[in-house]
Order: C-alpha cells, then structure tokens, then sequence
C-alpha cells in the first residue's frame, strides 16, 4: 500500500549556528574516484581486468590523483588488478591508490598483501556505526561497534608497520555516518585516529559517507560542519565526503558539505554506483569549472569519459546527463533556438571575455561537444532554429523576412513526418521551396541597354526569348513577364549579398514577389549579381506561371 505514514521525518542535527550556508567554494577539493570500488561493486557485471585497466588509465589521465581501486580482499579479479597495476608500473608516481577493506584481521593481512611492493598508498578500513546496523546487523552496543573500528585501525596500523618501503596513508569510514547519532560518529573517529596519530606525521583521511541518502543536502552539511568543529584534531586530517544520490541530491550535498568544511570528495564518475548512485564527480567538476574554478581534472572530452565510462559499466549514460547528456546542448524548442542563435552571434560580434549565452551554460565546445548538436529541428522549433541550421551547415545567410515562409514550409514536413528533420532534410526544403526551378524558367541569357536611365532588355528564359524595359534590370524582367502573361508583378522584397570569397564568391538573391497579390518566395546565387537577381525573379513567377493566363496575339514576345 502506498501510504506515507509508513515512514518518518529524518531527525536533523540542531546546529542553531551554522556558518557554511555564508562559504562560497572558490576552488576544487581532493578529488578520489571510486569507480573501480564503490561503482564496481554495484554492476550487474563487475570489471574485468580489461574494463579496469582501461578506467584506470582515463582517470589518470583526467588528473585524479586519489583512485580507489578496488576491495582486493573481496574477489581475485581485484586482487589481481592491484597486483597489475603495482606490477606492470602502471601507478604514476603522483598517483596514490587507495583499497576498501572491512574491519576484519584475515582481510586487512590480505589488503597489504594485495598492496606489496606499492609506492604509496591509502589503506581505507570502514565498519558501519548507525543505529539501524548497529541494532539490527550487528547487534552490538556503541562501545562493541567502536571496538571493531579500532581494532581495524591497529590492524591496518600494525600491518602496514611490516611494509615500511611504502608510503602508507590510513582512512577510516564509520559506514552510514548519516544515520549516526553525530556526538558519537565523533567519539568513533577520535578513537581510530587516536590509534593512527596523526600528531606523529601518519596521513588519515577521515571519510564521512551518506551511504544512503536519506535527508536534504542542508541537513549533511550541518552534520559536517558539527562533525569538523569537534573532532579532537581536526587540523591534522583531511575530512572526506562520500555522497550517495538516493534522494538525487548526492552533488548537492558534496558541494554543501565542502562549504561546510571538508577537504575531499569521492565520487565516481557520471554517478555509477550502488543504487542511484555514488556523488557525480564529472558534474560537481563542471559546477565548479561554469563558475570560473579550475576543477584541476580535465574534462574537456567528455565524449572519451562517457565511452569508457560505458565500455566499462556496461550501462547508457542517459542523454539528459547533467553537462554530459548527448543531449543537454540541444535546443529543439523554437524560442530556444531564436535565443542561442542571437546571443551565440551577439557573444561572437561583441567577442565577450565571458560566457554569458542564453540556454547554454557553458560553451559545448570546451568539452569535446560541436556546435552541430546545438540545435536540432521538428515540429517544436522556429524560424530562427531553420535559419541556423542553414547558416551553419551550409553558409546560406538568408534575410530575415525569408525565414517565416521557410520555417513553416519546415515545420509542415516535421509535423508530417513526425520525427527530427536532419539538416539535409531541411536543406532539400529550402531548395524545393526556394531554389528549383523547372528548365523552362531558368535564365540562360540576358542583354542590357542602358539608355538615359532607362534599360531595355533581351532576356532567354528557357527557349524563350522575351524583352521588356525598366529602371533596372528586375524591373524590365517585370515588364517582360507583365507583357507575356496577364498579371501584376510587384517586388514586395528584395536582398542580395555575397558569400564566399574570392574568385568562388558568389551573389546570394532572394526575392519576394506579389504575382496577382500571391506573394512567392525565391532565391537564387550566381557568380553574376544581375543573373542571381532576375532568377530569383523567374523562381518566383515559376510558381504562379501555371495560374496566370498569356495574353492574346500581338504581344512582344520574340520567337
Ligand atoms: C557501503 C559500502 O559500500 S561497504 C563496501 C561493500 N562492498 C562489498 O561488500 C563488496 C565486497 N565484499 C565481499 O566480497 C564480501 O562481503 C567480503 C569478501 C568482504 C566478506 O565476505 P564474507 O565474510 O563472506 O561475507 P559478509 O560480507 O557477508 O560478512 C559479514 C560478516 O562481516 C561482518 N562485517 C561486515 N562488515 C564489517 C566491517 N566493515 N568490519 C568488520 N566486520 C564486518 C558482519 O558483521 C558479518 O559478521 P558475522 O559473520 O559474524 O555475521
Ligand atoms: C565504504 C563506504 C565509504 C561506502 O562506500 C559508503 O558508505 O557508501
Ligand atoms: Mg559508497
């Protein structure tokens, strides 16, 4: 049954004077991916070596400088990986690797074995300290559970007292610190690091994970900055976050808990991880990096992130993924479209220092992303929209006044077709619309004279030879048609510009054109303004011509 009464209101911590909603983040924390732990370890399919060596290789090459990689004790395929990656060199000596163990003597023997021979590395012991486990999975009192905690903390001390070539840094977790009374999530901590001192040099990391998310990101924020004000050394350790997305606020309540106080944040990368997910750390870095903060990783091919993030998960990263999303640059709504097109061509005329455009929060290009996508057509878009896809896929400019007729043209064929109109589609529009002309209407010739202002035209229209005067060429084209056929030719709108450059330059004419009040629409290029000009014309009347009558014998026309 769904019913609400069923569940209770998270108790919040009463921290009256909270300071960390008045912190602003102006740099990246230490940044710790666990893909190859907390994200393996919630796949249908954990990684193969294959899988792990390559997410390895990304994220050092993204510039995380803290990866957890993985359980060792758990499974052989970790302890092989760890095994590779200590063997084959393939840790960066700026790389310090980390591995997950619980609080148990045959597993940690087996973590350090795993890690023989290591450079340096994070020795990561956790035991779940909230009520729910402590009552219902452990049955243990709080003194029985902060006894496992440092009992594993003199394991993992006095084993790694038997590695001494290696750099050791020691982490602790009280698993499901959310749901830990916070004085005692304290009491705990105090007690391991007391075994570990960190007043002798000994590195911790305190990590302090919602590992299910179960309030608001205000209320992790509070226990953080509670937790940072009382613990006894607090200026000796590097506090850790450790995010879940339950509630789908696993980012929220890292950049929360950083203004609250911590040092370091584990996350994985696109959020894989158990249940909805670990704390997105390619989202919380482009948070950081929209706002002007270096995230110190380098997300600026996110399209390699998400192959490997794939290839190695074996899950599709949804195309609404903040800033990764195939689809989070593209606008298929009209009024969208209209806005990016003039503020893109606003921010490039004024050649702004700072990204400010309408609907797109950051420039897609900084992250591997084209232009291209930005803007796609069907039935929601606008004139604008189809304007832009012209313009930059294939460098047609066309005025202003062109773009309604165009885009309802457009907007006819995405409505019946029902799909997303390819920029293809919408060129072959444009031209079947605007551009094609059966043979009989097209220019092959023309001869001007100029006589005291006045022209006097020869015009071979197909076979067909016509003449007729004007003030200029277009208008003795006019005259001719006029002549021929029985109807009122008016241009309502003319425009002519160049495109390209040089020797391929080419006049770009449109024209509308009232034939017995019926306007008609057309464009036309040639190398020749006057041809572009007078063709437009003809396109235009093309597409009047079988509705209009010729007059009667004894017109001007020549054979
Ligand atoms: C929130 C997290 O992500 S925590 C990390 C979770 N990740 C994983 O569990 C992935 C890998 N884990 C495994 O492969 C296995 O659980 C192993 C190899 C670590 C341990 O395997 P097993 O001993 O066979 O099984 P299991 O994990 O069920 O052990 C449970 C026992 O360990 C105890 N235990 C569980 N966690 C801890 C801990 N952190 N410290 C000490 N004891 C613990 C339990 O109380 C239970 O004790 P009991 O046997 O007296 O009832
Ligand atoms: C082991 C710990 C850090 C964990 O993954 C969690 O609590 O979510
Ligand atoms: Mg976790």
């Amino acid at each position: 049954m769904f019913d609400h009464k069923k569940y209770r209101r998270f108790e919040t911590v009463r921290l009256t004077d909270r300071t960390w909603p008045d912190q602003e983040i102006n740099k990246a924390p230490d940044w710790c991916s666990v893909d190859l732990r907390d994200g393996n370890q919630a796949l249908v399919n954990p990684m193969s070596v294959a899988q792990k060596t390559r997410m390895f290789n990304l994220l050092v090459k993204l510039g995380f400088k803290e990866i957890e990689v993985g359980f060792p004790s758990a499974s052989q395929p970790d302890f092989d990986f760890v095994r590779k990656l200590i063997e084959e060199d393939r840790i960066p000596d700026d790389v310090t690797i980390q591995v997950l163990t619980q609080a148990r003597e045959a597993l940690i023997k087996r973590t350090y074995e795993a890690l023989a021979g290591v450079k340096r590395a994070n020795v990561h012991v956790y035991n779940s300290t909230s009520i729910v486990q402590r009552e219902q999975v452990f049955n243990m009192s709080r003194d029985e559970i902060k006894a496992i905690a440092t009992q594993g903390a003199r394991w993992v001390r006095d084993y790694a007292a038997q590695y001494p070539a290696t750099a050791w840094e020691f982490q602790y977790s009280p698993e499901s610190f959310t749901g830990t009374e916070i004085d005692y999530a304290v009491e705990v901590c105090d007690a391991v690091i007391a075994e570990w001192k960190p007043e002798n040099g000994q590195k911790i990391v305190i990590n302090l994970p919602a590992t299910v998310e179960m309030s608001s990101p205000n209320v992790y924020a509070d226990q953080i900055e509670y937790f940072c004000r009382h613990l006894k050394q607090r200026d000796k350790i590097r506090i850790s976050l450790h995010t879940h997305n339950d509630r789908g606020c696993g980012v929220a309540a890292a950049e929360l808990g950083v203004m609250a106080g911590a040092d370091r944040v584990e996350g994985t990368l696109i959020g894989n991880g158990e249940r909805t997910g670990n704390m997105d750390i390619v989202t919380m870095g482009m948070n950081l990096y929209s706002q002007g903060i270096d995230p110190e990783l380098d997300f600026s091919n996110i399209p390699e992130i998400i192959d490997v993030v794939e290839y190695c998960t074996e899950l599709p990263v949804a195309a609404r993924h903040p800033w990764a999303g195939e689809l989070v640059y593209t606008a298929f709504s009209g009024s969208h479209q209209d806005a990016i097109r003039k503020s893109v061509n606003y921010h490039t005329e004024h050649q702004q220092t700072h990204w400010n455009v309408a609907y797109l929060p950051i420039d897609p290009r900084d992250i591997g992303r084209e232009y291209e996508a930005v803007i796609r057509i069907n039935s929601q878009s606008g004139k604008g929209g189809v304007a832009l896809v012209l313009e930059r896929d294939f460098g047609i400019e066309l005025p202003k006044w062109m773009h309604a007729p165009l885009s309802q043209q457009v907007q006819q064929a995405a409505e019946t077709q029902g799909v997303e109109l390819s920029a293809a589609t919408i060129k072959t529009i444009y031209e079947q619309s605007l551009v094609n002309v059966p043979t009989q209407w097209q220019l092959n010739d023309y001869e001007l004279q100029t006589d005291a202002n006045q022209v006097s035209a020869q015009f071979t229209i197909g076979e067909t030879s016509f003449v007729g005067q004007g003030a200029g060429a277009l208008e003795a084209l006019c005259d001719a048609l006029a002549t021929q056929y029985q109807c009122e030719i008016e241009v309502s709108h003319f425009d002519e510009h160049s495109i390209g450059a040089g020797t391929d330059a080419q006049a770009l004419a449109s024209i509308c054109v009232a034939i017995n009040g019926t306007l008609e629409y057309a464009v036309a290029t040639n190398e020749d303004t006057s041809a572009a000009a007078l063709q437009a014309m003809l396109t235009a009347f093309s597409r009047q011509a079988a509705k209009v009558e010729p007059r009667e014998q004894g017109t001007e026309q020549v054979a």
